[in-house]
């Protein structure tokens, strides 16, 4: 093939712009940013099909992951960064500039990018939209002088990124000197921790693992600190582990901590998908039978599961209305939340929750636990878990619960289970996102969880 017919070839195609390396990427990422924050619209499982939004390389999808991630953790210091740059804030028609300005930012100030690319696909992106055209000056403007005044830019941007509503909620809930913690570590990009079956060789794993960087946070995880994709890591294919935070392992680890002989236990995973906790269920050798509303849920639970090697029942049911033959010696309750425990992986959550939807899951979750009970046998245990910072999904909850149920009792959970300071004074874990994941303090980071595990009556 000659040079001409090269040029040729890559003429960009006007429509999509897919010729331009890395532009399909920005794009995509303006349109999704731009989704959340002026329509609403979750990132929920925009990233996990081989051809969202057009892009087909794995590599452009990693990108705008990225993209959008990074442009919704640090929204704040974004925007005070782009209104110092403009004489006067964007009128609210131009929102789509306005996201196409935020995402070459993110670029420019806090993802160390090639600034000329950076800028110069942000005004193509304007160019080649009928609504952004007519701004595609003004967004060149303003990248060239984010490129001349970067470290005065960051000098002057607020020191939280959190969304106004959570930043009350927490400093009320947490104080303002952990508040400024919790702040921080939201602002990271969190690091991809693997659960491994039980009797695994540690060392083993570390050294095949050893390109992205593992460090062991206990015999059952290991925190893969180098970011990356997974799927081609060694033992995926063979279903060795799977993914899940430190912190997500608590609620399984003390169910199955609280259990004199695992393989002679039958546990009932009432909001189960996709399978996380399933997973350390079965491989701890219960027998699990694992219910979840959502069908598409379920669905990558059992894929899961096949993956893993491991056998568990699955039955789409609503866990209010559902009931099951017997009772179980044991339940998990991980319940659905406001999720805001994590908001390092999904900030959109910060702009698409408001105070309103913390009351009306706090009342699923009651009726959630309330329902769980029923299921358990005299004596039995039953794990009370939610991914959210906030006290009405959880601690509230077991006040509540106790205070309705007085037969019932907490089951304090062993200071040795979790990370350091996880475990509080009355034997629940309320995990922070600042906190370390492993013993000795070196590992930062995990999500924000509440574990509470409670003995049923004789
Ligand atoms: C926090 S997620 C569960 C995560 C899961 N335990 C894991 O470790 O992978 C909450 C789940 O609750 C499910 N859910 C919500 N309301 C439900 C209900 N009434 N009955 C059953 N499942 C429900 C959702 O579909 C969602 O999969």
């Amino acid at each position: 093939m000659n040079a001409q017919h090269v040029r040729r070839r890559q003429k960009p195609d006007q429509r999509t712009g897919r010729s331009i390396p890395g532009l399909p990427a920005r794009s995509h990422a303006a349109d999704l940013v731009f989704g959340v924050l002026n329509n609403g619209k979750a990132l929920d499982g925009a990233f996990e099909s081989q051809k969202a939004g057009g892009l087909h390389a794995g590599a452009d999808r990693a990108l705008t992951h990225a993209l959008v991630l990074t442009t919704l953790r640090r929204l704040p210091t974004l925007d005070a960064a782009i209104n110092a740059c403009l004489d006067r804030p964007l009128h609210t028609s131009a929102a789509k500039a306005m996201a196409i300005l935020r995402v070459m930012t993110a670029q420019l100030l806090v993802m160390e990018m090639a600034d000329h690319a950076a800028v110069t696909l942000a005004v193509e992106d304007a160019a080649r939209r009928k609504d952004t055209g007519k701004l595609k000056g003004l967004i060149n403007a303003v990248g060239r002088r984010m490129v001349r005044e970067k470290q005065a830019l960051m000098d002057a941007t607020p020191v939280s990124d959190l969304p106004a509503w959570l930043e009350n909620r927490w400093r009320r809930t947490y104080g303002q000197k952990r508040t400024a913690k919790i702040a921080q570590a939201m602002q990271q990009q969190p690091a991809i921790d693997l659960s491994f079956k039980p009797g695994v060789d540690h060392q083993l794993w570390l050294e095949r693992l050893s390109d992205r960087d593992p460090v062991s946070l206990n015999e059952r995880s290991i925190r893969l600190v180098k970011p990356g994709g997974i799927d081609r890591l060694p033992g995926y294919e063979e279903g060795d582990w799977w993914v899940q935070d430190i912190a997500a392992t608590l609620p399984a680890h003390s169910l199955i901590d609280a259990l004199p002989n695992p393989s002679q236990t039958c546990v009932l995973d009432l909001c189960a998908a996709p399978g996380g906790k399933t997973a350390q269920l079965a491989s701890a050798g219960c027998t699990v039978t694992a219910i979840d509303q959502s069908a598409p849920r379920m669905k990558r639970l059992a894929a899961n599961m096949k993956r893993l090697g491991l056998t568990v029942e699955v039955q789409i049911a609503d866990a209010l209305t559902y009931s099951p033959k017997k009772r179980f010696d044991a339940v998990l309750l991980d319940a659905p939340c406001s999720a805001t425990g994590t908001l390092r992986r999904n900030p959109d959550i910060g702009y698409l929750r408001r105070e309103r939807d913390i009351q009306s899951l706090a009342k699923l979750q009651a009726s959630l636990l309330e329902k769980a009970a029923h299921f358990v046998k005299p004596n039995g245990v039953l794990v009370f878990a939610t991914c959210s910072l906030e006290p009405e999904e959880g601690e509230a909850q077991i006040t509540r619960f106790l205070r309705e149920h007085q037969d019932w009792s907490l089951d304090p959970i062993e200071a040795d289970l979790g990370p350091k300071g996880v475990i509080q004074d009355d034997g629940t874990v309320r995990t922070l996102p600042h906190l370390s994941a492993d013993q000795n303090g070196v590992c930062p980071g995990m999500d924000g969880f509440f574990v509470a595990r409670l003995r049923a009556p004789n």
